[in-house]
């Protein structure tokens, strides 16, 4: 059926009414006023053509990363806009953890015919708002038919000045181990999630009123600061990951890439439960310091820079490095003991 564009997001209008062309139309309709970079990129070709084309000032870095229905978003806890932020977040937070300044990112989406058209331009107009607050493009995309939803979102950074990318692989012994600032006191993301999933507060918008209702929201619509990783590179760090996993998970990948031990130290103001996570766990009957340990989605940047160096703005210290124990291990020890269950999310858990 060919419709008016300007009538593809009326109520109760369906991707399938309306059909690609009409769907790509109204999207990149969406896209085109925040298309748009700020940083060291400037956007040659922008959404519409065959390809994106930027003119970078420095190395590019680029990652990618998948959101699935009903594994990594439910359609009855978040609107589309929230679904776009988030995927916003996700994606760029793996280019930021190398230190590179986010510039522009496309998305794929795999859209089901029966989705409203509206669900789709919300999912545009979060992605175009988070991008946007990175001072990065949305590029391009794609979409295609399918039996959920799937977004697969693409992100480029760019190295800025000298110095090589920030990766897994380089903290050493004596180093001090510091996490960045986000929206919300780490575990947020996991509390929310166990909100949601318990039912108290079903529907989107509609988490309740009180701690369960600002973690819950705090699950759906992350906020971070996408300065904090090129901030660290700047400040001199050689080794960072975003948690999007857990603390222990992504903490234990950088010390095993580094074949070292990272050390966490739960007296850290930054590692010690908020109120509102004593008071969730409480509802809940959960362990509000084991989600500090292993939320997932929390997108902060976890840093190791060398001893002695001036904190990146807005870091706060949560451990130390040191060598391989006796026997060769290494991992990460939480106040002197080892944790050999990092917890945390991991898809296929076995
Ligand atoms: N299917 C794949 N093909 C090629 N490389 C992959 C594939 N899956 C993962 N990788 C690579 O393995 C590395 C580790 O991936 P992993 O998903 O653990 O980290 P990540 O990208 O930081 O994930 P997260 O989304 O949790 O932040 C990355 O460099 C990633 O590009
Ligand atoms: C419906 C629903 N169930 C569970 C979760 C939790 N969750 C999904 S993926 C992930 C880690 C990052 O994934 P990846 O490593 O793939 O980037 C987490 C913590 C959610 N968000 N929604
Ligand atoms: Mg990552």
């Amino acid at each position: 059926m060919a419709l008016d564009p300007g009538a593809v997001s009326g109520a109760g209008v369906t991707v399938a009414d309306v059909g690609e062309d009409a769907l790509v139309r109204a999207v990149v309709a969406r896209l085109a006023v925040a298309s748009t970079t700020t940083g060291p990129a400037r956007v040659l070709v922008g959404p519409g053509d065959d390809a994106a084309v930027l003119d970078l000032d420095g190395p590019l870095v680029t990652s990618t990363d998948t959101l699935v229905q009903d594994v990594d978003f439910r359609l009855d806890w978040s609107s589309g806009y929230e679904v776009g932020r988030k995927a916003a977040v996700q994606v760029l937070a793996d280019v930021e953890a190398m230190g590179a300044v986010p510039v522009g990112l496309v998305l794929a989406l795999v859209v089901p015919g029966s989705t409203p058209v509206s669900w789709c331009l919300d999912l545009a107009d979060g992605l175009a708002a988070e991008a946007g607050a990175a001072g990065a493009a949305v590029l391009g995309g794609d979409v295609a038919d399918g039996g959920a939803l799937v977004l697969t979102g693409t992100s480029s950074g760019v190295l800025v000045g000298p110095g090589g990318p920030v990766g897994r692989g380089g903290a050493r012994p004596g180093d001090v181990v510091v996490l960045g600032p986000a929206g919300a006191p780490l575990g947020s993301s996991a509390a929310g999630l166990a909100v949601l999933l318990a039912g108290a507060g079903a529907g989107a918008g509609a988490a309740g009123a009180g701690a369960a209702g600002r973690v819950a929201a705090v699950h759906r619509s992350p906020v971070v600061d996408h300065t904090a990783g090129p901030r660290a590179r700047d400040a001199g760090a050689r080794a960072m990951i975003d948690v999007s996993d857990g603390l222990v998970r992504d903490a234990t990948r950088v010390a095993r890439a580094s074949g070292v031990v990272l050390a966490l130290d739960l007296a850290s103001p930054a590692l010690r439960p908020s109120a509102d996570l004593h008071e969730v766990a409480g509802l809940l009957g959960a362990d509000a310091q084991e989600w500090v340990l292993t939320s997932g989605e929390e997108h902060a940047m976890l840093a190791v820079l060398p001893p002695g160096r001036a904190l990146p703005d807005g870091f706060t210290p949560v451990g130390q490095v040191g060598p391989p124990e006796d026997d060769g291990w290494t991992g990460v020890v939480v106040d002197g003991v080892r944790r050999t269950d990092a917890g945390g999310w991991v898809h296929y858990p076995s």
